[in-house]
């Protein structure tokens, strides 16, 4: 069952998130927006190596094989990993709406255990946009992408800009980042224009 809290659901004035026209086409893979993110990165040893997919309008889908590295209990995913291939799934849509934004608020149910080798499907979509607020909702589906929900996350994220990251962030690697010779993980980083 879910309990969603009142942070997480769109106010009165909220509208429907736009499809950037530059986004990604429907089945296109976005490729990672920083090589050492935990969530995407491929450079990232200890990530879990996630690839989202662009979907029709501002929904992506993704796939991610738990690993016996991700175990909590014997056998089973950590619930923190599972919340992790949700929100790394949740903030790869903000690509599509060419926003920079961090998650804010991430309520996850966990509904089943999901065995280590499973493959999680994971579908997420924009449901909502209020000023810099993004309302979004993921589910995660064991074994097949129509398979039993395992987990489900809402989300608000904040669009910030690349300042957040300037101020907040360690200066050599925001200068890597910067320095990127990839240069689409280089403009999701820093060169986005809303
Ligand atoms: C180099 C590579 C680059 C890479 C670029 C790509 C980035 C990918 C990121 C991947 C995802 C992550 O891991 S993100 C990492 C985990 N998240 C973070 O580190 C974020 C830490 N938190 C923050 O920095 C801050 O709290 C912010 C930015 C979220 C918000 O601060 P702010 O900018 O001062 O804005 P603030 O006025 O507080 O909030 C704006 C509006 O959002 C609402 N709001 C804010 N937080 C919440 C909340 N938790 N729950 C409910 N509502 C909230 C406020 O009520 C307000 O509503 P109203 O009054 O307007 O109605």
């Amino acid at each position: 069952m879910s309990r969603t809290s009142a942070a997480v659901e769109p106010p009165a004035d909220a509208v429907r998130p736009v499809r950037h026209p530059d986004a990604p086409a429907p089945g296109e893979l976005l490729g990672a927006h920083y090589g050492e993110c935990f969530g995407c990165g491929g450079e990232q040893a200890h990530g879990l190596h996630l690839q989202a997919r662009a979907g029709e309008g501002v929904t992506v889908t993704a796939e991610f094989t738990v690993r016996p590295a991700h175990q909590g209990a014997p056998g089973l995913a950590h619930g923190g990993v599972l919340a992790s291939a949700l929100d790394e799934t949740l903030g790869s849509l903000n690509w599509l709406l060419r926003t920079i934004a961090v998650t804010g608020r991430l309520e996850t149910d966990f509904v089943r255990p999901v065995p280590v080798d499973t493959v999680l499907y994971l579908e997420a979509e924009v449901t909502a946009v209020a000023g810099r607020k993004i309302y979004s909702t993921a589910t995660g589906r064991i074994g097949a992408p129509d398979g039993p929900v395992a987990v489900r996350a809402d989300a608000l994220f904040v669009e910030v800009k690349v300042d957040h990251f300037i101020d907040n962030g360690r200066p050599e690697e925001i200068r890597a980042a910067m320095n990127d010779p990839d240069q689409v993980r280089r403009t999701r980083a820093f060169e986005v224009n809303p």
